[in-house]
């Protein structure tokens, strides 16, 4: 696919049908999940429909991704559902663009520097072992909301120094909003997004408490926030209350729904995989008590395939949506200003020509260094806009993957649907029933 500015003559836009008046195919797009697929097939790498009351084009190769990445600002900004957008807040990094995302970006990247995330791994080790207790203490478990709330424990106690954030009021404030996030925007007392934007309210109050606790302490403590505080841009300035609180829960809620469905995709693949599964454990054991730290884990180089793999087999993120601010061209198609483009992540990673079996789970593909091309590979996004906390991700996940690794062992149990629902993140149906065990009871 190629990709320019507009010729002189103007070009077709891209095939396909626009659907019912406003609301177009967004039904369809949302309830089933082979509708890119289908149309794909019916269209080619690159179509058109209307979505959300927009008209939409879906892209899904190197090229068109390539594109989208490397012209933000120019050609595409970032656009996320009103919903999204409200509940989110106007200073938060996610919707903010131009030279104010970047020096914003700039300024929260001090949370995710290899010093930080190496005084992170502590605490992500003492979480672990102590879910991991409890599950071995259950053995038979519905694994998936135990790992939302691990997620939640996690990022509350490493961005805000918060202890078992997900039994605390400000987690549970935080699922209700969560659950507004990709609703209808209709602020009533009853309707989803009403009561979670009732929630944003009380969770700002909340986090401001922790922030003006924080500034009055002699101990700057270990956590994001700290660093946050303490972050100075070019000109000396640093992020204003009113800024931290909506950066915060920014980030609260980047890192928690992606990476609850990136471990429990881990889970379920390798206990679907047992040869992968031993491979794992072979590689742990020339590791043997290695204290963890980055370079450790950086040199664990099986783990890093598996979890490349699950990344692009089952992406988190399922794609990204850009708005076109000035008509282009994109594979002879133009694109006028004003409609929506839909980078597909989940789409570029079943490309057959790059992922021979491409819907098969090989983390041997990625042995290869040359096999990682660039733009066919994209669970962060890209350029400007790639996830900040993509290092944190990776940490998180490997330090996970490894404690259990060392000390436990799962089996799916029967009788349950591992189809996966693909909204808001990817996860199996009956939410991954296991028996879980502790390896020297077994
Ligand atoms: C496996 C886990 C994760 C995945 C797959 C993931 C994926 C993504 C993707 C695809 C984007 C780009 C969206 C776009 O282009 O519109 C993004 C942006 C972002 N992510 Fe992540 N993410 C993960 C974890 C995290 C974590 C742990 C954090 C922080 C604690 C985080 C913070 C962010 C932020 C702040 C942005 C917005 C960046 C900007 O607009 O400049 N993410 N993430």
């Amino acid at each position: 696919m190629s990709a320019s500015q507009p010729s002189a003559t103007p070009s077709p836009v891209p095939p396909g049908e626009f659907g019912l008046p406003v609301i177009g195919e967004t039904l369809s797009f949302f309830r089933d999940r082979n509708y890119a697929v289908k149309k794909h097939q019916k269209y080619g790498a690159i179509f058109k429909t209307r979505l959300l009351g927009n008209p939409t084009v879906f892209v899904k190769d190197h090229a068109a991704n390539q594109f989208v990445f490397s012209h933000e600002n120019q050609y595409f900004q970032v656009t996320w559902p009103p919903s999204t957008r409200a509940l989110l807040g106007p200073l938060s990094l996610a919707l903010q663009t131009g030279n104010v995302h970047q020096n914003r970006r700039k300024l929260l990247a001090q949370a995710f520097m290899p010093r930080a995330l190496s005084g992170y791994i502590d605490a992500v080790q003492t979480i672990t072992a102590q879910y991991s207790d409890r599950w071995a203490a259950q053995g038979n478990l519905t694994w998936y909301p135990e790992l939302r709330n691990y997620t939640l424990d996690v990022a509350c106690k490493l961005l805000v120094g918060l202890d078992q954030g997900s039994q605390t009021r400000l987690g549970q404030l935080f699922e209700t909003w969560c659950e507004g996030l990709f609703s209808i925007p209709l602020a009533l007392p009853w309707t989803r997004f009403g009561k979670a934007k009732r929630c944003r309210q009380l969770l700002l109050d909340e986090i401001e408490q922790t922030i003006v606790t924080r500034q009055q302490a002699s101990e700057p403590g270990q956590d994001a926030l700290s660093l946050l505080i303490q972050a100075r841009d070019d000109d000396g300035q640093g992020l204003s209350l009113e800024e931290l609180k909506d950066q915060i829960l920014l980030l609260l809620f980047a890192g928690h729904e992606t990476l609850t469905s990136a471990i429990a995709s881990y889970c379920l693949l390798i206990a679907q995989n047992p040869t992968v599964w031993d491979k794992l454990r072979a590689e742990q054991a020339a590791f043997a008590e290695a204290p963890l730290t980055l370079e450790t884990l950086k040199q664990m180089t099986y783990l890093d395939q598996v979890l490349r793999e699950v990344l692009r087999l089952v992406p988190p993120v399922g794609g990204g949506f850009r708005t076109v601010l000035q008509t282009c061209e994109l594979n002879g198609y133009q694109i006028p200003a004003g409609w929506t483009v839909l980078y597909e992540i989940n789409q570029t990673h079943l490309n057959p020509d790059v992922y021979p079996a491409a819907d098969t789970f090989q983390p041997d593909r990625f042995a290869d260094e040359a096999s990682r091309a660039k733009y066919s590979y994209i669970p962060f996004g890209g350029g400007i806009r790639e996830c900040l906390g993509k290092e944190f991700a990776r940490l998180e996940m490997k330090l996970f993957a490894v404690h259990l690794l060392r000390h436990y062992t799962w089996e799916l149990l029967p009788d349950q649907d591992l189809s996966l629902v693909t909204v808001p993140t990817p996860h199996p149906r009956d939410n991954l029933k296991v028996r879980f065990t502790a390896m020297s009871d077994r």
